[in-house]
């Protein structure tokens, strides 16, 4: 339902936890009441020398910049009273829950191929309990803030998140974090087949591969399955809005 042109509006009430967040290709007329912020996978693995990510290969250097934009969001949801919730991908130490030579994982995960081509490695990346796995300091979580595990790209997939986001009547989900164009392409495109309503902050969220990896997501959340919002879009709305 759209009451005003360029506005999508499902009917929430008007209210002082009610805003219209500037967004492509339409605002979004949305309540903090239902509305979360999905932190993903702002792990060392993913944003820091010497990670994952780095020791595979992938370039790292525009990583460090999403950092502090992030911090800035949560820091204005939480003052908004909405909840933040941070994903953190990875396996237990053995890996177990990584898969056996069955699952597509086991051969198309980057972490793991990186360990098999170099043994010394096995147990540091993306394993639970270690540096790799842990969330980079600045983005520490704060109490009240959520963390969920999850072992696969999509943060739906055998994770606790959609009980955990249900469970709070929560319908908008504001995604930011690493990598665009992976996990948090994968768990917005899933978000879209439950039902909530996705949004991308593009300038809190970094690819992995070449820059157009970051265009072709943008393109594909604005054209098919959610939301392109900014940083300052974010803060400027629910930045007026106060805790319930
Ligand atoms: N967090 C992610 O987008 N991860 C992408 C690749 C990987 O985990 O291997």
């Amino acid at each position: 339902m759209s009451v005003e042109p360029g506005i999508v509006d499902r009917g929430v009430a008007d209210g002082p936890r009610t805003v219209t967040l500037p967004a492509r290709p339409e605002g979004l007329r949305i309540s903090a009441d239902d509305t979360a912020v999905v932190v993903i996978d702002m792990q060392n693995a993913y944003a820091t020398e010497g990670g994952y990510v780095d020791l595979a290969g992938f370039d790292i250097a525009g990583a460090a910049g999403v950092i502090g934009k992030i911090g800035t969001v949560l820091d204005t949801a939480r003052a908004a009273g909405v909840p933040v919730i941070f994903l953190q991908n990875g396996w237990d130490a053995d890996y177990v829950e990584a898969g056996t030579p069955q699952s597509p994982n086991y051969h198309k995960s980057n972490a793991l191929k990186t360990m098999r081509a170099q043994p010394e490695l096995k147990g540091k990346l993306l394993a639970r309990g270690g540096w790799d796995y842990e969330l980079v300091d600045a983005l520490t979580p704060k109490p009240g803030d959520i963390r969920v595990h999850k072992t696969r790209y999509s943060a739906f997939f055998n994770s606790q998140l959609d009980s955990i986001l249900r469970s709070r009547g929560i319908r908008n989900i504001v995604f930011v974090g690493i990598a665009t164009n992976v996990c948090v392409e994968s768990t917005l495109r899933d978000g879209f087949h439950l039902e909530y309503f996705g949004i991308m902050l593009e300038d809190a969220t970094h690819h992995l591969g070449p820059p157009m990896m970051q265009e072709a997501t943008v393109y594909n959340v604005e054209k098919f399955f959610g939301w392109v919002s900014t940083v300052a879009d974010f803060c400027g709305t629910f930045g007026q809005i106060e805790k319930a």
